[in-house]
């Protein structure tokens, strides 16, 4: 069977960066997908505002909407405390079990769990049976059109508390032109916009960043 690009992506991590190391795994996934080909990670650049808005939130709390091929649970979890944990939502099981190798390869799957299965199914059994009270840190990286939707379920299942950090990628290109009129005319959310690029692109992108307020 032919590879898939994802595949080509977690082997040339496997056989270039150092196990265990993730930001070797990071930075080689980067290299892969600037040179070779290009992939949804949310790449170098946004990656240094995710990484500059966790270090300011210190989450112990994390949910992540679209793993892939586990490159932003990778940063994500590179930064986390010990006891902090992350979980992760990817709908496409073949994109899952690429992540769990790659998670494992970077030595950080003590801080990440995978969940299998589409974000509106899986969000309303967090609180049940994944054993989360309240969500520190929301990162938001699936289909587009999901973003306010699932916001309204995080709300709806009393998922966030006053202070919890949505930060959502890729709200220019491709956009998420609902969620951004809905949480920008919410006054329960103090919003910020981070004018950046596509991974790996010319291409003009942003991150917006919203605070619950309770
Ligand atoms: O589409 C994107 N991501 C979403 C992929 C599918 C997620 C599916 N999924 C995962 C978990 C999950 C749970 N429930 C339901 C569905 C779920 C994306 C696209 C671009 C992009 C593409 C072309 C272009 F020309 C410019 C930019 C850049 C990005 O950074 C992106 O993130
Ligand atoms: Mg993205």
């Amino acid at each position: 069977m032919a590879q898939s690009k994802e595949e080509r992506i977690l082997n040339f991590v496997l056989q270039n960066a150092i196990k265990g190391d993730p930001q070797s795994v990071v930075d080689t996934i980067d290299k892969y997908c600037s040179q070779k080909e290009w992939a949804m990670n949310v790449g170098d650049e946004k990656g240094l505002i995710l990484d500059k808005i966790l270090e300011e939130t210190k989450p112990s709390a994390l949910l992540e909407l679209g793993t892939y091929c586990g490159y932003s649970a990778v940063r994500i979890a590179r930064l986390l405390k010990p006891s902090a944990c992350l979980l992760t939502i990817e709908f496409n099981p073949d994109f899952a079990a690429i992540a769990k190798q790659m998670i494992e390869f970077a030595g950080v799957q003590d801080k990440v769990k995978i969940l299998e299965g589409p974000s509106e199914t899986i969000i309303p059994q967090l609180k049940k049976k994944h054993e989360v009270d309240t969500l520190d840190f929301v990162f938001l990286d699936h289909w587009k059109d999901r973003y306010l939707p699932d916001t309204i379920l995080l709300l709806e299942h009393g998922l966030l508390r006053k202070g919890s950090v949505i930060l959502a990628d890729n709200v220019v290109c491709p956009g998420a032109p609902d969620f951004i009129k809905y949480i920008r005319n919410n006054n329960s959310f103090e919003c910020t916009n981070y004018p950046s690029h596509v991974e790996y692109m010319k291409v003009k992108d942003a991150m917006e960043k919203a605070v619950f307020l309770g």
